[in-house]
């Protein structure tokens, strides 16, 4: 895909994700892996009416080269690609469920959500809680870090995901999932419920060749 055309998909997905409810306001943020650089949203957009000749291009190094500032979070998707050389795309949101269960004392900072479902296992696999740093903290960088190199979607403590995606449609329906199982969850709470065995994760991941 041509730049121009990448340009109008991050429009279209954010348009998408703002209509379904999973970036109120001005938060979240999208951002393409360029051949030379990335695009990204800029800081203080609403998702749903973005302009394509405004999103904020990144040069190699990271500087602003033309359109508006980028995301306050651009070190953050920057840490991500550094450390997941396929990832082409990434959305971070502040979908509710998810950011609920964010929130939530006692999760297992290994994997925040039970395998409730198969397309749940085949679309994240597991989610790793990242601990709270301010939206913006360039710690959260480093912090995420050694996280990525395993994972490609992670829950940031008190606030939302972030998932990564070899193209912007696979982050988005990752994304989407992941909201769609953090939903389900707090559904099922206080209601006994039979998750996916281990047997059944080991089919899925052999199917679908799944590295989680
Ligand atoms: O939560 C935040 O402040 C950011 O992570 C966010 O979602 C929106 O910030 P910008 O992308 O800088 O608008
Ligand atoms: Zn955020």
């Amino acid at each position: 895909m041509n730049e121009s055309a990448l340009r109008e998909q991050i429009c279209e997905c954010g348009r998408v994700l703002y209509q379904r409810g999973l970036a109120p306001g001005s938060s979240g943020n999208i951002s393409v892996r360029l051949d030379d650089g990335w695009l990204l949203t800029p800081t203080n957009a609403c998702l749903g009416r973005l302009d394509p000749a405004r999103l904020s291009r990144l040069d190699a190094n990271g500087r602003l080269v033309s359109g508006d500032a980028p995301t306050k979070e651009a070190f953050l998707h920057r840490a991500m690609y550094e450390e997941r050389g396929g990832a082409g795309a990434i959305v971070h949101l502040h979908s509710t469920h998810a950011a609920a269960v964010s929130c939530m004392a006692g999760l297992d900072a290994c994997d925040c959500l039970p395998p409730l479902t198969a397309y749940y296992v085949m679309k994240i696999g597991r989610l790793p809680l990242v601990p709270y740093h301010r939206p913006g903290d360039p710690a959260l960088a480093e912090a995420i870090r050694d996280i990525a190199k395993r994972h490609h979607a992670l829950l940031l403590a008190n606030h939302g995901p972030v998932v990564a995606g070899k193209d912007l449609d696979a982050a988005m329906y990752a994304a989407e999932e992941l909201e769609e199982t953090a939903k389900l969850f707090l559904l099922l709470r206080n209601v006994p419920t039979s998750p996916l065995n281990a047997a059944q994760i080991e089919e899925l991941k052999a199917a679908f060749h799944l590295d989680i």
